[in-house]
This record gives structure tokens, sequence and C-alpha cells, in this order.
């Protein structure tokens, strides 16, 4: 899979040369590349945002600078998926991450300031698939920090990128379900003790109890997962 970002913060993006993106990068499995926005301008103030029609207040990102990145970006055959991070976009859940991880080329396009010219998202969507995804109902700077959620969200479901598939498999969200409690050494900790049935070596048991839990913290912590 190959990864496009665009920004006007391009070191942003620097941590992902490290962890798991980062070997995956070295490996080959995600070619990754990072692009100032600005390098598309040509006004000796490299300027990416104006006045908004309409007044109001804060700034608008032009269109033409991003017209010309993405020209440059997008695959001329339509292979493309466009990455919007907006707060006014489809809620970003792992089943999205799914499918996102199943594209070849993924472009993101972070915006800053009030947002990104409107036309470019009309003008991209006749050359390239338009994705707008939001991470929550919250206000951001800008479109980096959700970016970096969703590429990591996705990268690490691309073959190969985490060692054991296995544990991409009991995670929470993967089976509509909120994960489990987990413990490891030792079994008792300042009297606090782990739960028996884990000491059992029945993994029957085990994988039953981990269920009821998973069921049990599902309908506490977010009912609205669960089916009416
Ligand atoms: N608030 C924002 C500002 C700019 C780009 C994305 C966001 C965003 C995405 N998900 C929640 O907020």
């Amino acid at each position: 899979m190959r990864i496009d970002i665009v920004t006007i913060f391009p070191e942003f993006f620097g941590v992902l040369d490290v962890s798991l993106l980062g070997r995956a990068r070295q490996g080959g499995l995600l070619d990754l590349h990072v692009h100032d926005l600005r390098s598309w301008t040509t006004d000796r103030h490299r300027t990416v945002d104006d006045t908004p029609y309409g007044g109001g207040a804060g700034m608008v990102m032009k269109p033409e600078p991003w017209a010309e990145a993405l020209s440059s970006i997008l695959r001329s055959d339509g292979s493309s998926t466009l990455v919007v991070p907006t707060p006014a976009g489809t809620p970003f859940r792992q089943t999205i991450a799914r499918s996102l991880a199943e594209h070849e080329h993924l472009v993101f396009a972070c915006g800053r300031y009030e947002g990104i010219d409107a036309r470019v998202f009309e003008w991209a969507a006749t050359r390239s698939t338009v994705v707008e995804l939001s991470l929550g109902d919250y206000v951001l700077n800008g479109g980096e920090v959700a970016a970096m959620a969703v590429i990591e969200a996705v990268g690490r479901l691309v073959p190969g990128v985490v060692g054991n598939p296995e544990s991409l498999v009991e995670e929470s969200h993967e089976d509509g379900l909120l994960e489990y409690p987990s413990y490891t050494k030792p079994a008792s900790w300042r009297g606090l003790d782990v739960p028996d049935v884990l000491l059992s070596g029945h993994h029957g048991r085990v994988a039953a109890w981990r269920h009821e839990q998973q069921v049990e913290r599902t309908r506490r912590v977010r009912p609205d997962l669960l089916p009416d």
C-alpha cells in the first residue's frame, strides 16, 4: 500500500518512522510519503489560505495549491482514495479501517484553519474516491492528528505489518464488542488477584469467561454497540 500525506506541517509525521509503521516502511509493506502543501504555491509568501467568502472568522485554504498537489499525487487511473479528516465526516470505525486497508493508494489531505475550499473535493471526486472521516465530535486544530490515527489503524491491518495476525483478532471492535480485561504476572498484586479462571488452564472456560466479560463491558460502557 502506498500512502501520501499532504500537510503544511510535514515534520509532524516524522513519528511514522518509528515503531511498527517504521518497520513496515523499511520492510516495503507501507510506502509512505509526506508532502508540504507549500511546495505547490507560486507566490513569494507561499500562501495557502485566504479570507472566507460570506465573511466570518478565520481563514480558508485556497483551492489552487491543493489542486496542484493532488493533480501530481492522485493516480490518473482513478484508483486513488482521497481521505479527508474533517469534523463533518463519517465517524471513523474499525469497519472503515478494514475497508481502507484493502485500498492500493491512500492520499490524506490534512486541512488547517477553517478548512479547505469545498470545491477541491468536488474537483477531486472526478479523479478519485473521496472519503471524509471524523474521529469524533470534538474540535482539533487540523487534520494531522486525525490522519495519524487513521494511518495507524489502517496500516496495522496491512498483511505482514503486525507480526502475529492473531493479535489483530482479539481486540476491541474487531468482533463488535469491547475487549476483555487482560492480566499478567504476578497472580496477586497489591492485594488484587487475577481471576481464578485464568489460572485454571481450562481453555474452554477461559474463552467463555472472556466473552462474558466482553459482553458485560460493552453493555456497561458502550450499549450503543449492542444490537437492539
Ligand atoms: N476538528 C478537525 C479539524 C480539522 C480536521 C479534522 C478535524 C476532526 C476530525 N475528527 C474530529 O475533528
